[in-house]
């Protein structure tokens, strides 16, 4: 089901403004029993902050969408480190392929693997105030950096620090008490019922295998 509107979520949506092929499906579908998960998590993080909300910044993702953000990120980085990517020695090659696959699953055709977002199952989200304004988390969504790691403020004893690391914990706590669990080295991804969660949950499988979507008229 498409999100309801009293999930937030980031407009225009971030990979459609790359051109993403999405076709006339929407990347805002998700699962209906992980929407009411969804809403839960927001309720629960409204016991402690009455203003703070859930805002979605990506849900279901093709398997072409998949492979075109890894295409895209891997130019990307290639870019801001200035070489060019039709003159990469295979040794560079391998290297950013790395970079990028710590970060993105492989955009697999193997409906045994499928790729946690094709699934419906998996959410990229943060914390926003109550006008929708994102809250400052100490990185971005999709960063390439250890920034990502959920704990990676968890030492960090200066103010700034301190207070990105408590709204990351606001943010899983929410989540957690809802049922999700956080992807290890990506504080924004979350997911219920797929392989990534049955693994850390110790499910015996998962519950949702690659989503097969019907075009909306
Ligand atoms: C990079 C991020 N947007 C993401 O969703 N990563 C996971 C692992 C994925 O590609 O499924
Ligand atoms: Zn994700």
């Amino acid at each position: 089901m498409e999100l309801p509107p009293a999930l937030l979520r980031f407009e225009p949506h971030p990979y459609v403004a790359l051109g993403a092929p999405y076709g006339r499906i929407s990347p805002f579908f998700l699962r209906s029993g992980v929407v009411q998960r969804l809403l839960e998590a927001q309720r629960r993080l409204q016991v402690g902050d009455s203003d703070l909300r859930l805002i979605v910044f990506d849900a279901y993702r093709p398997i072409a969408v998949q492979q075109f953000m890894v295409d895209w990120t891997f130019a990307d980085l290639v870019a801001r480190s200035g070489l060019n990517v039709e003159r990469l020695t295979s040794k560079q090659r391998l290297a950013f392929n790395e970079q990028v696959h710590r970060f993105w699953a492989e955009p697999s055709l193997d409906p045994a693997t499928p790729p946690p977002h094709s699934t419906g199952a998996a959410v990229d989200l943060t914390l926003a105030s109550a006008s929708g304004k994102p809250v400052a988390m100490g990185g971005e969504i999709d960063e390439i950096s250890e920034r990502s790691f959920p704990a990676h403020y968890s030492k960090d004893q200066t103010e700034t620090g301190k207070r990105f690391y408590r709204c990351r914990t606001l943010l899983l706590t929410a989540m957690a008490s809802a049922g999700f669990q956080q992807h290890p080295e990506e504080w924004w991804h979350f997911s219920y019922g797929d392989q990534l969660w049955a693994f850390y949950q110790q499910q015996p499988t998962a519950i949702y295998g690659q989503a097969q979507l019907k075009i909306q008229q």
